[in-house]
């Protein structure tokens, strides 16, 4: 399966990067780029063809992947409409809808959305899929098999879905990275270095997921038993519940999904 990519930044180069690590050679990639800066990058890391040339690109490839910002997705494509004839096209533009992307390209069919993360880097992703009708089994096939090898895929019925994978799944790398700077952060100002407070925090999050993954008990049952009654943990989380943490963050992920709606509606008429 030759892949192209147009838009090689920052979630392009995690899903090759990916890619590359389970089983795809370079000469089975190719790259629309047109960031100097990021195709240097693109050629020095993975050795692969990268072109600004949009025809030049996406010639003899099956699939085409489109990872520009959602803002830059119409331009991209408009003007090539005709070169995505008979190709699989893959869009990981947040919020941009599939029926919208169909017209640019002069009413293509075979489009499947996904909501990939970036930790798709190292084969550790979770990607959210859903496809236009008219995408064949085949397709979806393929659209696995690319997906797949960069992490865990999810396929969802109705495309209104992907904004809340995007909500959870796609920025949550973003919270994550956040909690861990708060961990960290607070490490140091209990007197830990930086470095033991950053590794005694990621292991926390390493060692608590592996352990929810593998439990099965609901996530309250594991979060009860690290909560000793008139302890420790129990005094943390009560400031926690005093300050509504878990509120605040409930309200910022309906934020974003409410952005990824947002998104789709304000490229609607691009
Ligand atoms: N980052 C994430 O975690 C994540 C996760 C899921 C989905 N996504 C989606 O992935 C897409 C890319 O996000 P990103 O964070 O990777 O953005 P990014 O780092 O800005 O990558 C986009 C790249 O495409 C280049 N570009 C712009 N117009 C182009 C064109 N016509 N032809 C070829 N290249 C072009 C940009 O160059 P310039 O910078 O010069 O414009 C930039 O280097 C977005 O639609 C986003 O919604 C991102
Ligand atoms: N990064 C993209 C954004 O922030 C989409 C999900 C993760 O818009």
């Amino acid at each position: 399966m030759n892949i192209a990519f147009i838009g090689g930044g920052n979630m392009a180069g995690a899903m090759i990067g990916g890619l590359i690590r389970h089983g795809h050679t370079p000469s089975q990639i190719s790259v629309v780029e047109i960031d100097a800066q990021q195709q240097q990058r693109l050629v020095k890391e993975y050795g692969m063809t990268v072109t600004a040339s949009i025809a030049d690109g996406i010639r003899g490839s099956e699939i085409v992947v489109l990872a520009v910002k959602p803002q830059q997705l119409h331009a991209a494509v408009s003007e090539s409409a005709q070169l995505f004839q008979g190709k699989l096209v893959i869009s990981i533009a947040a919020g941009v809808r599939a029926d919208d992307l169909s017209q640019w390209l002069n009413r293509h069919e075979f489009i499947i959305r996904a909501m990939p993360n970036t930790p798709a880097l190292i084969g550790k992703g979770v990607t959210g899929l859903y496809a236009l009708p008219r995408v064949d089994t085949r397709q979806k096939e393929q659209a696995t098999r690319i997906l797949a090898g960069i992490g865990t895929i999810v396929w969802v019925d109705e495309e209104a879905q992907l904004d809340a994978v995007t909500a959870l799944s796609g920025c949550g790398p973003a919270y994550v990275f956040y909690f861990l700077e708060a961990m960290q952060q607070a490490g140091a100002e209990l007197g830990l270095t930086a470095d033991t407070a950053k590794q005694l925090a990621m292991q926390t999050f390493l060692g608590a997921t592996y352990l929810a993954v593998q439990s099965d008990d609901t996530l309250a049952t594991l979060r009860t038993r690290v909560t000793s009654k008139g302890g420790v943990t129990e005094q943390a989380l009560l400031s926690m519940e005093q300050s509504d943490i878990r509120g605040a963050f409930i309200r910022a992920m309906h934020i974003a999904n409410d952005r990824s709606r947002e998104m789709g509606e304000m490229f609607r008429h691009t």
